[in-house]
């Protein structure tokens, strides 16, 4: 080797060296995008196993979306995951477990971003400029990190004009103006098909069957009337579904009286108390459950169980 060569190498070497500790150790004091860090995924089904209770069906399609996704080199489109179902059942929970999996300091990160329908977009006479804004957010948030998520909460109370801004970062475009939205995640929020979910495990439980047995294929032709025909749903009319730019439809199942008490003691655990057991079925008898007869699903899920527990 000439001497030279050798010198280039070691250079380079170094140079490199230096540039990935210096790059770790700023990563240590600062936030930084690693969009190519392969997903833990054991870390991720431990997660959902251990705190979502009740969801069998989301457990298992968001485990198997987001590893599929994370495992490829090249996907040809960003991921785009719809969840459904009641009020309180889990779909903003998931999302925050699913943030946290991806980027450890999950809703706080700089790569993840919420929007809520009634907080950032209330006036329909503004959807110009929302999207104008929207379109110029995640451009922005994309270019810097690619791995960015993008949670839409309340879409069946999204004007659909406002969805329709960032359809064409949710298609199988390589890059648009530069930009490669490829590795980017879109969660959309929605209680629309709710109604017809809670039907499915009705009859489910009617017909003395375990709820662990209702399938997704169950689901999808339930999903399909109710969702994709419904008028007053963010996404429906706004032509991604037609186009086939959702990749999942999420159902969250009702929760029963055995779901709202876990609840309850995973937020005692959570408050560092120890669990009383008198505590817990107190709280839970003190939701509403429906239909009038059986009273089978909490009206409101698990979501009022951290207020009602400051009573105790
Ligand atoms: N399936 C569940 N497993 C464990 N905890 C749950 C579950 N569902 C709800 N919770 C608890 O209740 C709280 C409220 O639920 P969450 O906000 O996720 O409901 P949601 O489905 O997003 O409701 P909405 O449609 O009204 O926005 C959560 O922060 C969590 O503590």
């Amino acid at each position: 080797f000439e001497p030279i060569t050798v010198g280039i190498a070691i250079g380079a070497a170094s140079a490199l060296t230096g540039y990935l500790s210096y790059k770790d150790l700023y990563c240590r004091f600062a936030e930084c995008c690693r969009s190519e860090r392969p997903l833990n995924a054991s870390a991720l089904k431990q997660d959902l196993e251990e705190k979502l209770f009740g969801q069998h069906l989301a457990t298992e399609v968001i485990l198997k979306a987001l590893t599929g996704f994370k495992n490829n080199k090249n996907p040809k489109k960003p991921l785009t995951l719809s969840l459904h179902g009641w009020a309180g059942t889990g779909k903003n929970f998931v999302s925050q477990i699913v943030a946290e999996n991806l980027h450890p300091k999950g809703l706080k990160s700089n790569f993840v971003h919420l929007f809520v329908s009634t907080l950032h977009f209330p006036h329909e006479q503004h959807i110009k400029l929302y999207q104008d804004q929207l379109q110029k957010w995640i451009r922005g948030n994309v270019s810097a990190c690619a791995g960015s998520v993008f949670i839409f909460d309340e879409m069946d109370k999204l004007h659909p004009g406002v969805i329709d801004a960032i359809k064409p970062f949710l298609d199988y475009y390589e890059q648009i103006d530069g930009v490669s939205y490829r590795k980017a995640i879109f969660i959309f929020l929605s209680n629309a098909g709710g109604d017809l979910i809670t039907k499915t495990a009705l009859d489910f439980w009617r017909a003395g069957r375990k709820r662990e047995d209702i399938q997704l294929k169950d689901l999808e032709a339930v999903l399909s009337v109710g969702v994709f025909n419904n008028k007053h749903s963010g996404l429906w009319h706004s032509g991604l579904i037609d186009r086939n730019l959702i990749d999942y439809f999420i159902p969250f199942l009702p929760l029963e009286y055995r779901h709202v008490k876990m609840c309850v003691r995973a937020e005692m655990r959570a408050r560092g108390s120890a669990i009383y057991e008198d505590v817990v079925t107190r709280v839970a008898e003190e939701m509403t459950f429906f239909p009038k007869d059986e009273k089978i699903y909490s009206d409101k899920g698990c979501k009022t169980v951290q207020s009602r527990l400051d009573f105790y």
